[in-house]
């Protein structure tokens, strides 16, 4: 175990013993307790609970998981229409329904999992809360989301209890806290100060907000604009105040604010140059391009000196074209991941000849509407939500959200990009319907999306469909990926980057894959591995079957609540367990025997591999012989140290074929070299192929060479997602692999 394996044992460690120690206080679900701090206790000992977490996250250990109660839904009752509620009525683990507790923060909240303050009721009792989900600390800092003397009103609060004396209320949804502005009526005289919402014009407010947006706070902009807008303006003041806030909204990637000041789609009662840029960029921002060209069309008529907004036309044009034609500079697509931090690539998504149908048995699926070829692309897809891993992993502290119901969690990246969707959702509304239609197993959640004008997002909901739909993957480019994979003496290094592509998301596991995903940055390229049919539905690994065995691939699919039934399956299932023991164990001869320098004779690994090949029953086009691929290929390496020409081909033709290919011409015979039918396509035959084309040009055959190499390329493009980069990467095959005859 090296260091940092030591660092992961020891955080699972102090999690099962904090989960513990949890379960057991939260047995007195429904008790009121008599034991809480004064507020000057709650004071005091939230600074030292704070400090203790600073230090865990300056040491990259965790201090405090975030432990999630059974799901419940987001309020959907108008605050309006919600019984004001006191702390000391609230019951532990219980969800107050139909009431709200007006609450001020008596401390500055800080970053413990969540937002969190020590906050007092109007009777004065006191109690920390936390608020999930909020804004990073780099968007917007905690102080200024709840900073002391602020007033939240919590719907339907959840009273939690977190340790002997320690009770929180705490919010899982974004929609279940408001944020009181001081003049707001709701606030007790008491709470009110003077030195803040004190400005007496719309004017004022738009001065003011002016200002923020200089000085780079957009959200206290928004606040300032809102404000101005509530003092019944005159028409040309509510103009400016709502296009300023709709910069301030783009700024914040409220896009579906951003548009609705805009008064998009005529801009009346004044078009405006602003009005109508920012209209385009926020259709822009929510993939709307076709009405964001037609924007900047217009504006770029009326404004026609304006060159920010030719540039602008320009590039939504752009977007338009890759959108409609699937056509992309890949190679500037790899730069731009490359040199992107995060690689979240400004491209749009093409969505091919592929339409989602229902898939009996799965749910629905992903079908191609017309016959396509091996290689073509089907979907480039930019990710609906996407979090880029650390170049150095152990740089953070670990996150994890456990749920004390299931002792299921989630870690790291997939608690960024939980977060990240959540608040997406939230701030664009009109993309909810986009992401909620994805597959969220049994769990229904809310399926009211709107409270009081504003969206109602449900957490566990979001957090369901995330984890039944996100790709996880281990480098910012399959291009990267591969690079480490084909070159000797690299480890095979692990970011674990992941999205959710909402298209992709419809395509079903299958062993025999018929599709590939391919990644640059937060696109995923999925092309066709075969020839298909019109109608063909299609299918892609959700586990590898080269890397994992039938029992963990059943595990896998148990997570995602499915069995597969794929031929793979079926026969993995109809095969004694002799049989399988047998090959576990040839395998395992065989990779002893590849492992030795120097290296072992090829008719020694030739003859396990015949001996595995013997256990298989099926013929290989049915049930390909996943255990044969790699062991296949070291041989033919081998034979191509040794300048065997036709026995390098002999094994190729093998590997192919063991793995479902059918094909012609991988002998001596004069029999022109090709693929009758594409196989269970994997990353290793390029490799396989290239070895081919070398041998067909070393036995005097340049056209069949030269069908080899379109062949390994085009593995490339369906594994890399293009081929640009082909030349690049295996431009020196021959002599990386000792092919110098
Ligand atoms: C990412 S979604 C795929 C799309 C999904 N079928 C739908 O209707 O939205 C993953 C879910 O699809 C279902 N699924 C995927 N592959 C399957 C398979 N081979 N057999 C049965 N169900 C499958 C499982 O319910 C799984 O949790």
């Amino acid at each position: 175990m090296n260091a940092q394996e030591l660092v992961q044992q020891e955080f699972l460690e102090r999690l099962k013993i904090y989960s513990d120690g949890l379960r057991v206080h939260k047995e007195r679900k429904g008790e009121r307790p008599t034991d809480r701090k004064s507020a000057e206790e709650l004071e005091c000992g939230f600074l030292e609970r704070y400090l203790t977490h600073v230090d865990a996250a300056r040491d990259k250990t965790l201090a405090f998981p975030v432990v999630v109660p059974i799901p419940y839904p987001p309020c959907i009752t108008p605050v309006a229409e919600l019984k004001n509620v006191t702390m000391r009525e609230l019951r532990l683990e219980t969800r107050h329904k139909g009431t709200r507790l007006l609450l001020k923060a008596i401390t500055q909240s800080h970053r413990i999992g969540g937002i969190v303050a020590a906050t007092q009721d109007t009777r004065g009792d006191a109690a920390a809360v936390v608020m999930y989900h909020q804004q990073p600390e780099n968007v917007r800092r905690a102080v200024d989301i709840l900073g002391k003397g602020s007033v939240i009103l919590v719907k339907e609060p959840y009273f939690e209890v977190v340790g002997p004396g320690q009770y929180r209320i705490r919010v899982d949804h974004l929609s279940d806290v408001v944020f009181l502005e001081k003049n707001d009526p709701r606030v007790p005289k008491a709470w009110r100060s003077k030195a803040l919402g004190s400005e007496k014009t719309a004017d004022a407010y738009r001065l003011k907000g002016n200002e923020a947006v200089e000085q780079n706070k957009f959200w206290e902009a928004i606040t300032a604009y809102s404000a101005g807008l509530s003092l019944k303006p005159t028409a040309d003041e509510t103009g400016a105040l709502c296009r300023n806030r709709a910069l301030a909204y783009l700024r914040t990637r409220q896009y579906d604010a951003a548009l609705l000041d805009t008064c998009y789609p005529d801009f009346l009662p004044q078009p405006s140059y602003n009005g109508m840029i920012r209209a385009a960029e926020a259709l822009y921002h929510l993939g709307r391009f076709d009405e964001s060209a037609k924007v900047m069309q217009k504006l770029c008529s009326e404004f026609p000196n304006h060159e920010h907004a030719q540039g602008q036309l320009e590039r939504v044009q752009a977007r338009l074209s890759e959108q409609q034609t699937g056509v992309y500079d890949f190679r500037q697509l790899q730069i731009d991941a490359t040199k992107l931090k995060p690689p979240t690539l400004d491209r749009a998504t093409y969505i091919g000849p592929v339409e989602v149908r229902d898939a009996p048995g799965k749910g629905r699926g992903l079908f191609v509407t017309k016959a396509v070829k091996a290689g073509d692309l089907l979907l480039c897809e930019k990710a609906f939500g996407y979090v880029h891993a650390p170049e150095d992993k152990y740089a953070r502290a670990p996150t994890i959200m456990v749920h004390m119901e299931t002792d299921r969690a989630i870690m790291n990246e997939q608690v960024d990009l939980l977060q990240a969707l959540i608040r997406k959702l939230y701030h664009n509304p009109s993309l909810i319907p986009t992401f909620t239609s994805l597959c969220h197993g049994g769990y229904e959640g809310q399926t009211t999306f709107e409270v009081d004008g504003a969206p109602a997002v449900d957490t566990f909901l979001v957090e369901r469909i995330m984890t039944l739909n996100v790709f996880g993957y281990w480098r910012t480019t399959s291009l990267a990926d591969h690079i480490d994979f084909v070159s000797p003496n690299t480890k095979r290094e692990q970011d674990h980057s992941c999205g959710v592509w909402t298209t992709a998301s419809y395509i079903n596991h299958s062993c025999m894959n018929n599709v590939e995903r391919a990644f640059i940055g937060d696109m995923m390229i999925v092309r066709a591995t075969k020839d298909l049919d019109a109608d063909t539905e299609l299918g892609f690994w959700y586990k590898d079957p080269f890397r994992s065995n039938f029992a963990q691939r059943q595990a896998d699919h148990e997570e995602w609540g499915f069995v597969c039934y794929c031929s793979l399956c079926e026969d993995a299932r109809a095969t004694e367990t002799s049989t399988i023991d047998k090959r576990k164990e040839l395998w395992l001869e065989a990779e002893e025997l590849c492992g030795r320098i120097p290296p072992t004779p090829a008719y020694e690994i030739e003859q396990i591999a015949k001996a595995l090949d013997d256990t298989y029953t099926q013929p290989a086009s049915k049930v390909p012989r996943v255990e044969l691929r790699d062991l296949l290929l070291v041989i033919a390496r081998l034979y191509v140290i040794s300048k065997e020409p036709s026995k390098v081909l002999e094994y190729v033709g093998k590997m192919l074929t063991s793995l479902g290919f059918i094909i012609h011409g991988a002998d001596t015979s004069s029999t022109r070299f090709a693929v009758e039918q594409w196989g269970m396509v994997a990353e290793p035959f390029v490799e396989a192929f290239l070895h081919a084309r070398k041998a067909f040009e070393v036995l005097g055959r340049p056209e069949d060479a030269e069908k080899a190499k379109e062949y390994a390329k085009l593995v490339f493009k369906m594994v890399i997602g293009e081929d640009d980069s082909f030349e690049a990467v295996h431009g020196d095959h021959d002599t990386r692999f000792g092919w110098v005859c």
